[in-house]
């Protein structure tokens, strides 16, 4: 069964015990921003990476959600993409047709993928004007603090090094305020040339969620989530802290073995038996609450 909580001000973390559940959960999420997104604005505008959340998200293709998710409304962007041939194996669009949008009914139209046929530069550039068209028929919503496009939904995976879209650690681009698409020619990650949303659209998005798997990834969730001192280094995962949105972050047990406030053992309660921090929400002997942490049973 998953816990949640809210942590201060890292958002809401769900933990699953399994894969499968984290997989269903993530289902769920997506189907009920699609409704509600489609019924305040008629259209739902959702932001893919790359990387294992393509195969996380493959329960979207099943019954119910294959039939009951309104995918005609859906208007897919990449909030990065690798510069390659759109057939090419490390293509994040093949990866998405491949996994997921030609097993719904997508509208081909709605589907805004990069120009592959130029530079890593100009894809950005062209890219970005779609972006800017968009805004303008209000296919995405914009932002009512900056100017900037406010997605739906932007889907994000973390890699070990705390990386998130093509947002690498100590990397110029993280200091980037002006454009809302840039490039990348020498990702540590290859292939070397991609380009990425910033952090300002990132963190103007209504919902950011951030799905890590697995126990290499352990360490940069505790340096992305909890309250680690200045010494630490700010990676770009923790560089996401939507401004008016809601964060999300799915995690499975592994993921989440290096939290300071880990629910699944007892090791931050207080000597007294206590648990410390923000109050209960609900008593009963599966929920606790933590320093920073408020964790509840899922339904
Ligand atoms: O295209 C990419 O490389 C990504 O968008 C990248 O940010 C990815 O999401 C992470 O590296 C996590 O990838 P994994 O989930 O496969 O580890």
């Amino acid at each position: 069964m998953a816990l949640v909580g809210v942590h201060r001000d890292r958002g809401e973390l769900r933990i699953h015990e399994s894969l499968e559940e984290l997989i269903t959960d993530l289902a769920d999420y997506i189907a009920e921003l699609s409704e509600a997104s489609v019924k305040e604005r008629g259209v739902f505008a959702i932001a893919l990476s790359g990387g294992s959340l393509i195969g996380l998200m493959g329960k979207l293709c099943e019954a119910p959600y294959n039939k009951t998710v309104d995918w005609a409304k859906w208007y897919i962007f990449w909030a990065d993409e690798r510069v390659v041939a759109k057939n090419h194996a490390d293509s994040n669009y093949k990866l998405a047709k491949d996994g997921l949008l030609s097993k719904v009914p997508i509208v081909p139209s709605h589907v805004h993928s990069i120009n592959d046929s130029v530079s890593a530069e100009q894809a950005a550039d062209d890219y970005g004007f779609v972006i800017r068209q968009s805004v303008k028929t209000r296919m995405v919503s914009v932002s009512d603090i900056c100017d900037c496009p406010k997605f739906d939904l932007i889907l994000l995976g973390m890699g070990s090094d705390g990386h998130v879209a093509s947002l690498f650690p100590n990397h110029s681009l993280l200091e980037e305020k002006d454009e809302w698409v840039t490039f990348i020619t020498d990702s540590p990650k290859p292939p070397p040339e991609r380009i990425t949303f910033t952090l300002p659209v990132i963190n103007s998005a209504s919902n950011v969620a951030v799905v890590v798997t697995g126990e290499s990834k352990a360490e940069a969730v505790h340096l992305a989530i909890d309250d680690v001192g200045p010494d630490c280094p700010v990676l770009p995962s923790r560089m996401v802290q939507p401004t008016k949105g809601k964060l999300v972050w799915f995690l499975d047990k592994p993921a989440a073995s290096k939290l300071c406030d880990d629910p699944f053992c007892n090791k931050r309660y207080s000597s007294d038996g206590k648990a410390r921090g923000l109050e209960c929400r609900r008593a009963g002997p599966l929920c606790s609450s933590y320093s920073g942490h408020l964790f509840h049973e899922m339904k």
